[in-house]
C-alpha cells in the first residue's frame, strides 16, 4: 500500500521549454490508522528533545481521531484541485506527492520520478513561511531524497515561500468574514480577531532567515500575514499568538499561547472571539485537536462565543496560487505578493537560501548536555 505516488497518469515525459517535467507536492505527513501514530510521531521528534510525557499526550490527540490524521487526504485534495488548475492552465505537468515523516515518503516519490525519466522537477511545500520548520526541512528533505536515489535522480527547484500571495490572503480573508457572520448577532460587534501559528522555539524564530536579514523571518512573516488579512477584511484590531508547543518546558517557545490568551481576552470582558489559523494551509491535526478541541473548550468554559475560520486549502485560490507560483518558474513571471516583509526559500536541490540561513539553534539533550 506505501510507495505509490499520486501521479495521477502515466505519461511519456516530455521536458518542456521551460525545463520542468513534473510538480512535487511536498507535505509534513500523518498516520492513517493507529498502529502507525507511534511510528509517525518517532520519524517526526527523531533527535530533536521532545520529551516523552509530550509524545504520549500527542498519541492521544491523533486517537481522538481513530488514529487518522487528516492531512494526506487533505493534501491529496489539493492535489486534485491542482491537477484541474494546471490543466486549464494548458500547462502539463504529472503532479506527485511526497511526506518527510509518513508514507507517500519523498524519498520513494522521487525514486518513482527518477523511474519514470523525470529530470526537473518543481517542489511545491505545504509550508508558506520562512524558518527551519517552515523552509529549510524541506530543503533537507529534498537533499535527503535526491540523496537516497543517487546519481540519477531528478533536479529539484523548491517554489519560494508564499505567506503573502494575493490569492492566499484573499482566501483567509473571506473565511474571517464567513466566521464573523457565523456568531450570534448579539456577540458579533464585540468579537475579538485572534490569528495563530505553530509556536516555535525563541532561538529557532531568532535565527530565521539569512542573517543579514535580522532574523525573526517567521514570526515577522506571521505578523504580516495577520495584518494583510485583517486590513483585508476591514478589521484593524487583532491579536496574533502562537499554539501547539512542543519541547522541554524550560526552553522559552514563542507566546502566549492560544487557550491562555482566550483567559486573558475574558479577564478583559471579551466575550467572543474569531480565530484564525493563519500558519496552516489545511486543517491538519493542530487545527482540529489544538484549535476546534482545546482552544473551543477554553472558550466554552469562558462563557465565550468562538468561531474558527476556515483554512485557505480547500478554497479554490489556493490551487489557483499554486499554477501562479508554477508560472512564475515556467514562464519567469514576476512573483506576486503583497507584504512588505522579504521571501525567501527557493533553491535547487536543497541547498540553504544563504549561509547560516535558518540555522537550527543548539538544543540541550535531557541529561542536560549541550548538542
Ligand atoms: C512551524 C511549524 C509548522 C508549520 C509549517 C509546516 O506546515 O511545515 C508545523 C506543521 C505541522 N506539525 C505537524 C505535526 C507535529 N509537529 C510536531 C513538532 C513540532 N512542530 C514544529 C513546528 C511546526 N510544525 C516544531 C518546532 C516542533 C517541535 C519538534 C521539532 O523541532 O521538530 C510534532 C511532534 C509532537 C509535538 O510535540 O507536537 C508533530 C506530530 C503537522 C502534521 C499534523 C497532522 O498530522 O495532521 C504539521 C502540518
Ligand atoms: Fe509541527
Amino acid at each position: 500500500m506505501f510507495g505509490h505516488t499520486s501521479a495521477r497518469r502515466t505519461m511519456e515525459i516530455m521536458t518542456t521549454s521551460s525545463g520542468y517535467d513534473a510538480l512535487l507536492v511536498l507535505s509534513f505527513g500523518g498516520p492513517e490508522e493507529p498502529a502507525h501514530v507511534r511510528p509517525f510521531l518517532e520519524n517526526v521528534t527523531r533527535g530533536r528533545g521532545v520529551p516523552p510525557e509530550r509524545l504520549d499526550a500527542v498519541v492521544e490527540h491523533y486517537m481522538h481521531f481513530g488514529g487518522v490524521s487528516p492531512i494526506n487526504a487533505l493534501n491529496r485534495d489539493i492535489i486534485a484541485a491542482i491537477e484541474t488548475e494546471l490543466a486549464s492552465a494548458g500547462i502539463d505537468l504529472p503532479v506527485y506527492f511526497g511526506n518527510r515523516n509518513w508514507h507517500p515518503m519523498v524519498e520513494d516519490t522521487v525514486a518513482q520520478m527518477t523511474s519514470d525519466g523525470v529530470q526537473r522537477a518543481l517542489v511545491f511545500p505545504t509550508s508558506a513561511w520562512g524558518g527551519y520548520s517552515g523552509c529549510r526541512q524541506y530543503h533537507e528533505d529534498i537533499a535527503r531524497a535526491r540523496g537516497a536515489v543517487g546519481d540519477d535522480a531528478p533536479d529539484l527547484v523548491k517554489i519560494r515561500q508564499y505567506y503573502d500571495h494575493p490569492a492566499m490572503i484573499g482566501a483567509f480573508s473571506d473565511a474571517v468574514t464567513s466566521a464573523l457572520e457565523s456568531l450570534p448577532d448579539e456577540r458579533r460587534a464585540s468579537a475579538r480577531l485572534v490569528f495563530t501559528a505553530h509556536s516555535i522555539p525563541d532561538a529557532a524564530d531568532a535565527n530565521a532567515g539569512p542573517p543579514e536579514d535580522g532574523g525573526h523571518l517567521y514570526s515577522r512573516q506571521v505578523a504580516e500575514a495577520s495584518r494583510l488579512v485583517a486590513a483585508a477584511s476591514g478589521i484593524d484590531d487583532y491579536d496574533v499568538v502562537w499554539q501547539s508547543r512542543s519541547g522541554p518546558p524550560q526552553i522559552p517557545w514563542l507566546e502566549p499561547d492560544i487557550c491562555d490568551h482566550l483567559e486573558s481576552l475574558s479577564a478583559k470582558g471579551v466575550d467572543s472571539v474569531v480565530v484564525c489559523p493563519i500558519g496552516f494551509v489545511s486543517d491538519h491535526l493542530e487545527v482540529v485537536w489544538d484549535l476546534d478541541t482545546e482552544a473551543e473548550d477554553k472558550a466554552r468554559e469562558l462563557g465565550m462565543a468562538f468561531a474558527r475560520a476556515a483554512t485557505p486549502g480547500t478554497d479554490r485560490r489556493f490551487a489557483q496560487m499554486v499554477v501562479e507560483l508554477v508560472r512564475e518558474y515556467v514562464a519567469e513571471g514576476a512573483p506576486r505578493g503583497v507584504g512588505e516583509v522579504p521571501r525567501y526559500g527557493s533553491t535547487l536541490n536543497g541547498a540553504r537560501c544563504a549561509l547560516q540561513c535558518c540555522e537550527q539553534p543548539t538544543r540541550p539533550t535531557r541529561a542536560g548536555a549541550r548538542v
